[in-house]
């Protein structure tokens, strides 16, 4: 069955594209940003509390809802989106990233990768099919292969050869789940460290397999800052034009500007939620640590520019007094924010594209977060 188009250009600006994404739970507006969801939720907040901030699309991890609560008690319970009462597009990536990034033992093979499990111990091996098995299980809008990420430093000939059995596990992926056989769309993950040819090399393989969408894995992974934005330059615009492109687990406000401006439509990354828990919190101005002294009898919101709840409602000193009281809304409140810094920050991406600025947007970026380029 023929594919209809999922993916429509909607503006241009040098490489950047504003778009729109189709799914079985909505459509998203790209560039988007992407809360991590990890086990189910998005750390302290709720799906309320999500859409209030703009989140359109939020991203779950196979590895750790194949491990706790389970897939398959999850698709008894109606599927992911049922189960957490998020009504809007998931992404799931394929769990081999935290079988790597969470396990010390764990065997690779070309049937997959055997691991122990960190909660118990107990054994477990995924392969293409499994992976697919367990997110067809959770009912993802976009499921994501299985594939290898070297990690960062890796020789040339570990990644070539890394490289090879992401392709073959990718076509697997794809044979267990084929265009057109369900609602769920499947991206492929080019691989191939920092190494240009490397990386063409992936994406041909991949492209000749045929995904619905297509992401850059294997950077944000230890590399050096310029070596990650050699690659993404190299690449970015070179990923199929009409089908999405994902810059996985990245990044900085800086980051994701850069990301934008080579042709990255969908992005992730734990910093903005992690970072809120730790009192690290994204503004206009720049990074803003709220436990500092400075704030104990700041009156002023967090950032005059953000119009989130917290900024609403709160002062700096109250802020900072939750965060160093370790109340548990300073988790909430802290992470209202920096999401919905990322997210306005991708809308506004998404409103440059269509007027042309998108070089102002970046520069103010890299003002605001000198420290992002190094
Ligand atoms: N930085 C990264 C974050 C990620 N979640 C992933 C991933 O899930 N798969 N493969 C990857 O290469 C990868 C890189
Ligand atoms: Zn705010």
């Amino acid at each position: 069955m023929e594919r209809q188009n999922i993916f429509t250009i909607l503006a241009r600006d040098g490489h950047a594209r504003r778009g729109r994404l189709s799914t079985a739970h909505g459509t998203v507006e790209t560039p988007v940003f992407m809360p991590v969801g990890t086990v189910g939720s998005v750390k302290a907040v709720c799906p309320a509390d999500l859409k209030d901030v703009g989140a359109q699309i939020i991203l779950g991890n196979t590895y750790h809802l194949y491990l706790r609560p389970g897939d398959e008690l999850v698709a008894r319970r109606g599927g992911l989106h049922r189960f957490m009462r998020w009504d809007g597009p998931i992404l799931t990536d394929s769990g081999g990233f935290q079988v790597f990034s969470l396990n010390e033992l764990r065997r690779l093979g070309e049937e997959g990768v055997e691991f122990r499990s960190h909660l118990d111990g107990s054994r477990h091996l995924f392969t293409p099919e499994k992976v697919v098995s367990i997110q067809r299980n959770l009912g993802s809008d976009v499921m994501m292969v299985l594939d290898e990420c070297p990690p960062g430093g890796s020789d040339r000939d570990y990644v070539a050869r890394s490289l090879g059995l992401t392709t073959r596990w990718a076509r697997r992926c794809r044979e267990a789940y084929p265009a057109g056989a369900g609602e769920q769309h499947l991206f492929g993950i080019v691989q191939g460290g920092i190494y240009e040819d490397l990386r063409e090399e992936s994406l041909a393989q991949l492209a000749g397999i045929g995904f619905e969408g297509y992401a850059l894995g294997g950077l944000s992974v230890g590399e050096k800052k310029a070596d990650m934005y050699r690659i993404l330059a190299h690449m970015g615009p070179r990923l199929p034009e009409n089908a999405p492109r994902y810059l996985m687990g990245v990044g900085t406000p800086l980051d994701i500007v850069t990301g934008i401006e080579n042709g990255i439509d969908m992005f992730d990354c734990v910093l903005p939620t992690r970072n809120a828990r730790n009192g690290t919190l994204y503004t206009s101005q720049g990074k803003v640590n709220i436990k500092r002294a400075e704030f104990r009898e700041d009156d002023s919101p967090l950032d005059p520019a953000c119009s989130c709840y917290t900024c609403r409602t709160f002062s700096r000193a109250y802020l900072r007094h939750l965060y160093v009281a370790k109340e548990i809304l300073s988790f909430r409140l802290n992470t209202i924010h920096n999401l919905r810094y990322f997210l306005d920050l991708t809308a506004r991406a998404r409103t440059a594209i269509e007027a042309g600025t998108m070089a102002a947007l970046k520069a103010e970026i890299a003002a605001a977060y000198p420290e992002d380029g190094a």
